[in-house]
């Protein structure tokens, strides 16, 4: 009933497997699918609404009561949404502006191209951190620095970059000189995402991705169902080296929100020496027997990636608590809510 790669080449088919539609997705459809189910991909999101790219065009179509997030798989009805397949993963960020929720940014992504520019590749901090994102997501993270036609020396860099990320795959790249595009082009696999500081060079790198296709910034060409070319926004973008470019806005600046598993793969390293420490809680701040503190000042590891580590680890301990004083003024309101309602019953069996 829905197109499954192995057995249907159709051209449905192959438009809906350029946005990721795999076999494994096709099973999870099946049990969810009504007959005239038709699916598709989320490719924007507004209020109450969403595209959803499907096998024979884009749909606007009514997303309510679902949370949709661009990436998400869908099976419609029509113009409505009727399911939404299980997600794979999930990138999310603390909401900014005061709230508590975490705000997903794309879902089913499955690599996190970290942009860091080589000219400012030393302030390692922001990679750090989107590293541990993408981590927390399930998705892989790959770091691409940028830009190193300005760098005199790469390499420097490189080494630099590794000890920040460790056990994750650094590209170079320069879209000036052409060189390390295909390298980029072959780390992102999958579902992609171009994470990074504003000017870091990821639109220019999201263009030699997409190579012909282009018509500018923020506008691509696409093949709709019908093989006519439209101009479409540029959300969720097939590549023509195989895989999906999304364009998250919004993924400059992220705070970081349940994510101490992904903050401590992310610090593998410091996790690995906190294994020495006499206290299992340790802060390694000012504990006595601190394996991490006597490997700063053995030199085995910078004293900056202690204090990342430190810092990332408050700032999400710091999210959390919001959300608990959030869950707990709820509840408080809840609370107040059930005892006027049991005193206004109570009222009106007295009468
Ligand atoms: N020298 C050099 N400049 C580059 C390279 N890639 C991008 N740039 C320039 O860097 C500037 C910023 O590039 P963008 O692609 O707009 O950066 P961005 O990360 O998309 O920035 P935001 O949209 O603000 O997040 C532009 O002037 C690009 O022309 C490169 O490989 N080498
Ligand atoms: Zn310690």
């Amino acid at each position: 009933m829905f197109p499954s790669l192995s057995h249907d080449t159709s051209p449905d088919t192959t438009v809906l497997a350029s946005y990721g539609w795999d076999d494994s997705w096709s099973a999870l459809a099946g049990p969810l699918a009504a007959p005239g189910a038709v699916p598709g991909r989320v490719a924007r999101v507004d209020r109450g609404r969403v595209d959803v790219l499907t096998g024979t065009g884009r749909v606007r179509a009514d997303s309510r009561p679902h949370a949709l997030a661009v990436g998400d798989w869908v099976l419609l009805d029509g113009t409505s949404v009727a399911a939404v397949l299980p997600r794979r993963t999930t990138l999310a960020r603390a909401a900014t502006s005061g709230r508590s929720e975490a705000q997903v940014l794309a879902a089913n992504v499955d690599t996190v191209l970290v942009t860091v520019p080589a000219e400012s590749a030393a302030r390692a901090g922001r990679v750090e951190r989107l590293v541990a994102l993408a981590w927390e997501s399930g998705a892989t993270p790959v770091v691409v620095v940028t830009k190193t036609d300005r760098c005199p020396d790469v390499a420097a860099v490189l080494e630099d970059l590794a000890l920040s990320a460790p056990g994750v795959e650094v590209v170079a790249v320069s879209v000036v000189t052409g060189d390390g595009v295909d390298d980029v082009a072959a780390a992102a696999r999958g579902t992609t995402v171009l994470v990074g500081p504003s000017g870091a060079g990821k639109s220019t790198l999201a263009n030699a991705l997409l190579g012909d296709d282009v018509l500018a910034v923020g506008e691509v060409r696409a093949v709709d169902g019908k093989g006519r070319h439209t101009t479409v926004h540029r959300e969720l973008i097939p590549l023509p080296t195989g895989g999906v470019l999304v364009d998250t806005p919004g993924l400059r600046a992220v705070g970081l929100r349940d994510a101490a598993e992904g903050i401590d793969r992310a610090f593998a390293d410091v996790v690995d020496l906190a294994d020495g420490c006499r206290f299992t809680d340790c802060a390694h701040e000012s504990e006595p027997g601190c394996a991490v503190r006597a490997a700063v000042e053995g030199g085995e590891l910078p004293e900056r990636r202690r204090e990342a580590y430190r810092k990332l680890q408050r700032e999400d301990e710091w999210a959390a608590a919001r959300t608990d004083a959030r869950l707990a003024a709820e509840r408080r309101g809840r609370w107040k809510r059930i005892t006027r309602d049991q005193r206004a019953a109570y009222r009106a069996r007295g009468r």
